[in-house]
C-alpha cells in the first residue's frame, strides 16, 4: 500500500499591492495550487446577488467598491453577506488539497481576519513600502492619492500582529526586482 505524500499549504498575506499576486504566481510555477480569495470574494457577491442588492441596491463591482472601501460600516455589512462562504469554500478546498496530498497556496489579503491562517502550515507576510505601493497602485489601477487612501484606511485590520495565534510567519520584503523576492520566497520554503 503506497503513502499518500504530504501536502503543504502556504498562505500569503499583506497590504495592498504589496505583491501578493506575485508570490503567489512564483509558488504556481513550484507546483502549488492557488487558491484565490479575491477571486472568490467576486464569486461570492455574484452568488449572493440577490441579498448584496437589497443591501446595497448594486451588485457592480466597481459602484459597491466606491461605497465601502469609503465606510467601515458599508464594507462590515458585505463582508458579513460574502464571509461565511467564502471561508467554508476555502476550506473545502484545503481539504480537497490535502485529499490529494497536494500543495496550496492562499492567496488572502484577509487570511488573518478571515481566519484562514488556521488552514496554513506557514504564512508569508509581504510587505513593500508605501511608495512603492503607492507606484504600483497608480500604474496597475489608475488610482488617485486619495483612492489610495482610502484603500490603506479599509485594511487596517489586516496585520498579523492583531491574532494572538499561533502560526509560522515569515516576512517577506518586496521593494526590489522580481528575481530577488522570488529567491527570498524559494529560501523560506
Ligand atoms: C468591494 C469589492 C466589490 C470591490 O471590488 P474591486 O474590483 O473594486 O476591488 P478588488 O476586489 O480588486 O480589491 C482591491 C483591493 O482591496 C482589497 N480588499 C477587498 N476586499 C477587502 C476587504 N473586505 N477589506 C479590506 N481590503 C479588501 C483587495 O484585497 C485588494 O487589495 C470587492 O473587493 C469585494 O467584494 N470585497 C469583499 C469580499 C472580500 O472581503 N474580499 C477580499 C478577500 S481577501
Ligand atoms: N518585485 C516587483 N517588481 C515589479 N513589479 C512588481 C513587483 N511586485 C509587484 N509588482 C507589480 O505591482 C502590482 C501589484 O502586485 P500584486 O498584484 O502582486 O500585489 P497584490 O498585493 O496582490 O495586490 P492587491 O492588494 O490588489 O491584491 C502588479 O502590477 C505587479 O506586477
Amino acid at each position: 500500500m503506497g503513502c499518500r505524500p504530504l501536502s503543504r499549504i502556504v498562505g500569503v498575506a499583506g497590504l495592498y499591492c504589496a505583491g501578493k499576486s506575485l508570490a503567489a504566481e512564483i509558488l504556481r510555477s513550484r507546483g502549488y495550487e492557488e487558491i484565490d480569495v479575491d477571486s472568490l470574494g467576486h464569486y461570492a457577491r455574484e452568488r449572493m446577488a440577490r441579498e448584496v442588492e437589497e443591501a446595497f441596491g448594486t451588485t457592480d463591482r466597481r459602484e459597491l467598491g466606491r461605497i465601502v472601501f469609503s465606510d467601515a460600516e458599508q464594507l462590515r455589512r458585505l463582508e458579513a453577506i460574502v464571509h461565511p462562504w467564502m471561508i467554508d469554500e476555502v476550506g473545502r478546498r484545503v481539504d480537497s488539497l490535502r485529499r490529494e496530498g497536494k500543495d496550496g497556496v492562499i492567496n488572502a489579503a484577509l487570511l488573518f481576519p478571515m481566519g484562514l491562517h488556521s488552514f496554513c502550515d506557514k504564512v508569508l507576510w509581504i510587505t513593500a513600502s508605501l511608495p512603492v505601493r503607492f507606484l504600483r497602485a497608480r500604474r496597475r489601477d489608475s488610482l488617485t492619492p486619495c483612492g489610495f487612501i482610502r484603500r490603506l484606511r479599509s485594511q487596517r485590520k489586516l496585520y498579523p500582529q492583531k491574532v494572538g495565534e499561533n502560526v509560522d510567519i515569515s516576512r517577506v520584503a518586496n521593494n526590489g526586482n522580481r528575481r530577488r523576492f522570488e529567491r527570498r520566497i524559494l529560501d523560506l520554503l
